[in-house]
């Protein structure tokens, strides 16, 4: 075996990568520098094994198009574990095994699993090299492709190991393989990866170990596994919060500055709403992060939100110059990787949803010619465009400050075709942790399953809390407890996806526009919280007083304003009922606070 550029001084860290390198048996190991010469080296060698496609230059510069196997797409919900030492640890919502069964079943499936492939060692920190506590994480992987995105969506490589060295500093060990060995004789294939999938998580021991998808969510081990499941037990231990959150920064005509976080599940707006280009005359948003925020208090006893990524891992589809310009203009920058989009025949790009129109021919995900009317997607609903999160021309220069900015507003948002309003703003702290706790959505292309199905997604945290989803939710009312109460956020629930009934009773349009006219309802939730806002209140919290709204140049009529606000007595009933089913699995564990939130509800409700 030979290793490649000088092993570490992090004694800690060294004993790892020998035990691992002993165990999954590479060609060689390299330890990942993070920089531009290794970007070019290891894209070059997987376009040569056709992992890569590389875009047209003038195009998309410096720019690769990836198709990964058809069974290796999204999360894999069902196949990801929370190995807390007790299963009370991990909770109902998560699946469980115990630690040492885990590492057993896993240990068979790692030795000898990086035959015939070089294993990657990648330091990375998630948030800043500067901050107080830097966040170190190191992934060892036998994929590229991971090395190449890891560079995209984290800050890796010799800088992070020189400061980890300096400080004996501990961190998270994430172990990933494809699981896709190359014995004497077999030959590799474009996207390697195994039926069997596993992507566990040792909350106690700070560990990782993702085995046979290739997938971001799955294999990008700083992200999900990470930043969420791993930090959220972090968190919870030293009284932080690790969320699923965008941070959008917003100055309004007068040059007053707002800094909202929102909490909507996977592909239900987050990247669009933290690049919105507002519709509204003087308004101006900029991002601070699109899908992940980890939030302290500050020593003025707000809370602060950082985002933990260097990229972003957007979904492609519906991504376009008319619903988010400011994503096109990121990605058309270049030094990006698309997965599992179509390739035009002049060495771009395309996805539903780019254009009106569809190119004439196309080279689907599935490397299939594609044309309009083959009456197939050219591209997968959750394929992904990766890339640096700098080059978004709206990019807050707070992004870089390591204490990170102080949250006035957090939105939880999901996809409901009915009964949720556009937008309604909670009572209090408790009542936005009731709202949260009660999320639901339909489910989306994000994760392997079935679309469309509502389900309960607590803070859009479902598939990411690392541990008891109860004491999740006591943890929240916790850091509530802990604060002064006016300087906590205020808690908003909004749906930018409800949608007309047809005559026949099928779903028809959506009532609101969405997308950059989403700054009108943001516009309201700021004006509730200066105290000029109108609302009136229903049983679920306070709606815009009729005409609060700012719908200037908007074509709506009043009825079709009054159907996306109207919280219906009917709709409701029902809701009730699945908010009971849902707040009964926590069982003897749920928090009195929140029972206490149902039965106001209830009795709002006239029940
Ligand atoms: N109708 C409507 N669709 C939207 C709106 N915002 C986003 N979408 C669509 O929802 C899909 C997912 O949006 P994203 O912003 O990528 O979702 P996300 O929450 O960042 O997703 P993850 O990266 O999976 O966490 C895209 O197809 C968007 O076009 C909106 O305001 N209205
Ligand atoms: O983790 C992923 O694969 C992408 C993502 O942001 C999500 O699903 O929420
Ligand atoms: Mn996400």
């Amino acid at each position: 075996m030979t290793i490649m550029t000088a092993a570490t001084t992090h004694a800690g860290l060294q004993a790892w990568v020998d035990e691992v390198a002993a165990l999954t048996t590479p060609d060689q190991v390299v330890w990942s520098d993070g920089s531009d010469e290794e970007w070019q080296r290891l894209t070059q060698e997987l376009v040569e094994s056709g992992t890569f496609v590389k875009l047209d230059e003038d195009k998309k510069p410096n720019s690769f198009w990836a198709a990964s196997d058809p069974s290796d797409v999204a999360r894999v919900e069902d196949r990801t574990f929370i190995c807390s030492a007790e299963p009370e640890g991990a909770g109902f919502t998560n699946n469980w095994k115990a630690p040492a069964e885990m590492k057993a079943i896993m240990t068979d499936l790692y030795r000898g699993c990086m035959t015939g492939r070089t294993m990657y060692v990648i330091p990375f920190v998630m948030g800043h090299l500067n901050a107080d506590t830097p966040m170190y994480g190191v992934e060892i992987t036998d994929s590229a492709y991971v090395v190449v995105s890891m560079k995209i969506m984290a800050r890796i490589g010799t800088e992070v190991l020189r400061a980890m060295e300096a400080t004996d500093a501990g961190f998270v060990k994430g172990l990933h393989s494809v699981g896709f060995p190359l014995p004497e004789g077999t030959a590799d294939v474009k996207w390697p990866c195994s039926d069997t999938k596993y992507i566990a998580h040792f909350p106690e021991t700070r560990e990782i170990w993702s085995y046979g998808s290739g997938y971001g969510g799955n294999a990008l081990l700083g992200k999900k596994c990470y930043a969420l499941r791993i930090a959220s037990a972090m968190a919870r231990d030293e009284g932080w919060m690790a969320e699923h959150m965008l941070i959008l920064k917003l100055t309004s005509p007068e040059g007053r500055t707002h800094y909202i976080a929102g909490a909507f599940p996977s592909a239900c707006g987050k990247t669009n709403l933290a690049m919105i280009d507002p519709t509204l005359e003087g308004w101006s948003a900029e991002m601070v992060g699109d899908d992940i925020a980890w939030m302290r208090f500050g020593k003025d006893g707000r809370l602060y939100a950082v985002n933990p990524e260097f990229g972003l891992f957007g979904v492609a589809p519906g991504t376009g110059d008319h619903t988010n310009p400011n994503a096109m203009r990121t990605v058309e920058k270049g030094n990006s990787i698309f997965t599992n989009v179509a390739l035009t025949d002049d060495g771009d790009v395309w996805w539903e949803g780019m254009t009106e129109q569809p190119p004439a021919h196309l080279t689907d995900w599935k490397g299939r010619d594609w044309t309009p009317d083959n009456g197939e997607l050219s591209s997968h609903p959750n394929s992904r465009f990766c890339t640096p999160a700098k080059q978004c021309p709206m990019m807050a220069e707070e992004y870089d400050e390591p204490n990170g900015v102080p949250i006035d507003a957090i939105l939880f948002g999901g996809r409901r075709k009915t009964t949720v309003p556009l937008v309604y703003e909670t009572r209090d702290w408790n009542h936005g942790v009731f709202v949260g706790a009660t999320l639901s959505s339909e489910t989306t292309a994000a994760a392997v399953g079935q679309v469309g199905v509502v389900r309960r997604d607590p803070m859009a945290m479902l598939p990411f809390i690392g541990y008891n989803a109860a004491d999740y939710v006591g943890h929240w009312l916790e850091i509530g407890k802990q604060a002064d109460a006016s300087k906590l956020p205020k808690i908003y629930q909004v749906n930018w996806f409800r949608r007309d009934v047809n005559e026949d009773g099928t779903a028809g349009k959506f009532l609101w526009p969405g997308f950059g006219d989403n700054a009108r309802v943001l516009k309201w939730v700021i004006e509730r919280l200066d105290g000029t806002g109108e609302g009136v209140d229903t049983p679920v919290g306070v709606v815009p007083a009729p005409g609060a709204l700012d719908v200037s140049g908007l074509d709506m009529t009043d009825e079709d304003i009054a159907k996306a606000l109207a919280v219906n007595a009917d709709e409701w009933a029902v809701e009730l009922g699945l908010i009971e089913e849902w707040l009964a699995k926590f069982g003897e564990s749920l928090p009195t606070q929140m029972q206490d939130e149902l039965a106001t509800l209830k009795a709002n409700l006239g029940q």
